[in-house]
């Protein structure tokens, strides 16, 4: 599998933030995506995910599912934690999986991966920070999808956290995964580096 980007251009609010964006990144490898604020790295993998358009350049997916779009087979992670928080822990990865479709891993063992496992019935709004996080972090492993869209995946994470998450990043590239990230810091696993926008 093979993800390549050619040529791509993002154009933001009439305003152009990068153009001729050649990349690519293949199963089992991760690709840190760097550069300075506003270089576009978010705008990046959003155009990846498919909720932006290139204005220009093309990005494919080769050697995927057939049957499916690049954007289905993709998980986009912003660095937002997208949670409902009136929805317990365990509701807001069920209201995910379904959103996301797909076949199913068992949601208590993902909880239990990323260390929520004592917390399934709590509101969301109760949890912290970093428990935000792992809860996101949960998503990748209840549907899984080839390619992780990441932006900076480490933010709140502590020290236990961090390792846990780059254990699930090495199992998803030893499974034939690729990951795209766009990060200010270490990603925390061996990757290659695509600049974006120049000298930080
Ligand atoms: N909805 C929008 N409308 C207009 N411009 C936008 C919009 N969203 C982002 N931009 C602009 O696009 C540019 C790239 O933003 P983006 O968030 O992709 O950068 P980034 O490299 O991820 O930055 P950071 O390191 O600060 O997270 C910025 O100049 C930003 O202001």
């Amino acid at each position: 599998m093979k993800l390549s980007g050619r040529g791509v251009v993002c154009v933001r609010g009439g305003r152009e933030v990068f153009s001729g964006l050649d990349f690519e990144a293949v199963s089992g490898e991760a690709v840190a995506v760097v550069g300075r604020n506003g270089a576009g790295k978010t705008s990046l993998l959003r155009l990846i995910a498919g909720l932006l358009m290139p204005a220009g350049g093309t990005i494919v997916l080769h050697g995927g599912d057939t049957d499916m779009t690049l954007p289905e087979q993709c998980h986009y992670l912003g660095h937002r934690d997208a949670l409902k928080p009136a929805l317990s822990v365990a509701e807001n990865l069920s209201f995910w999986a379904e959103f996301l479709g797909g076949v199913r891993c068992d949601a208590t063992e993902s909880l239990a991966t990323v260390g929520l496992d004592h917390a399934t019935d709590l509101p969301a709004a109760f949890l912290s920070a970093g428990q935000r996080r792992r809860l996101s972090l949960a998503r990748l492993l209840t549907v899984r999808r080839p390619v992780w869209l990441l932006d900076e995946p480490t933010t709140a994470l502590d020290a236990a956290g961090q390792e846990m998450f780059s254990g699930l990043m090495r199992d998803h590239l030893a499974r034939g995964g690729l990951i795209i990230a766009a990060t200010h810091g270490p990603l925390g696993i061996e990757s290659r580096e695509l600049r974006i926008g120049g000298v930080t």
